[in-house]
């Protein structure tokens, strides 16, 4: 079974992101598919390193005291407690079971970070720079214009100098405290709201996926060397619904609810006023019917307040 066979099969497609060095194009078409069809799916061979989700063990494992002192400021980048975010807040009852680290944007060169970072991660550096190509994979599939940016359209919206909410999270999932694990969750139902997710889990899974027009949770199982990309509200919003968002959680397992899990998310997210006054002439949305089009900007404001007023 060829790649493209495997994308039209009901299963999350894996794409091998080798093609971006040896045939972009058919990388752009796969990729294109993907973010069609499901909106979610697997890249090997993707070069990013993987090994920082064992760091992040170390830094979960202190004393609650020392990661109470860099909690969440206001630009949401710091430490968010057990049972402080809810995903899902149309059915959750309590909050996420889990607990995680957010980091604002950082590079290679030392850039001025928009936060503190724990004596753990001090030394931390960008492995992230690579995510780039796939900004710009996704431009080619678009075929965004050379007079407006071509495949660099995407990167440019996520550049150093602009203002933007990307952000690297790690998450920790401590195993489950109740019986029934049914009521309590790890992740609560949620579309991300960003543009673009790149995941990265290890050995233990529990992410389902709810793809569009469904009912039936689809379960995201861990392949080692693989990481799991998912389209964010912002690009629905940017390509008028060609790409999907669609919701996902994360459950206890009954053969993994006993342990922890631990996952890496990197959001990207570009920051509200450039999506609001930026999107490619190609990608205007049509005005039908009088109906009053909800800009991704004023959309990604309105989710941020709703997920994060539970906080502040
Ligand atoms: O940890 C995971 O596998 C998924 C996390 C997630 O969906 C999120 O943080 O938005
Ligand atoms: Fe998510």
């Amino acid at each position: 079974m060829t790649d493209i066979d495997i994308l039209q099969s009901k299963d999350i497609p894996i794409i091998d992101f080798s093609l971006f060095e040896t045939n972009q194009s058919l990388c752009a078409q796969q990729i294109k598919l993907a973010c069609e069809n499901l909106g979610f799916f697997y890249l090997k061979n993707h070069g990013f390193d993987e090994k920082d989700i064992e760091e992040t063990k170390l830094y979960f494992d202190q004393p609650q005291e020392e990661k109470q002192k860099l909690k969440i400021n206001e630009h949401y980048y710091g430490y968010i407690d057990i049972r402080q975010e809810v995903l899902d807040l149309e059915t959750q009852k309590i909050g996420d079971h889990k607990e995680s680290f957010n980091f604002s944007k950082f590079n290679d060169n030392d850039e001025p970070l928009a936060q503190d970072l724990p004596p753990l991660f001090h030394e931390r550096k960008s492995l992230f720079s690579s995510f780039s190509k796939i900004l710009q994979v996704l431009a080619i599939a678009l075929e965004i214009p050379q007079s407006e940016g071509d495949k660099y359209w995407f990167e440019s919206k996520h550049s150093y100098d602009l203002k933007s909410g990307d952000c690297l999270r790690v998450i920790h999932y401590p195993p489950t405290v109740t019986d029934n694990d049914q009521k309590d969750i790890r992740a609560g139902s949620h579309s991300d709201y960003g543009s673009l997710t790149v995941l990265f889990q290890k050995d233990i899974g529990g992410l389902e996926i709810l793809p569009q027009n469904s009912t039936e949770w689809v379960p995201v199982p861990v392949i080692s060397n693989h990481v799991v990309i998912n389209i964010g509200d912002c690009l629905q919003f940017w390509t008028k619904g060609l790409f999907k968002s669609i919701k996902h959680r994360v459950v206890f397992r009954k053969d993994t609810r006993d342990l922890d899990r631990y996952s890496i998310a990197y959001f990207f997210h570009a920051g509200s006023d450039v999506i609001l006054n930026s999107i490619p002439s190609k990608l205007i949305p049509q005005e039908d019917n009088n109906t009053k089009y909800i800009t991704a900007g004023e959309h990604l404001q309105n989710k941020i307040n709703v997920t994060y007023q539970k906080i502040y």
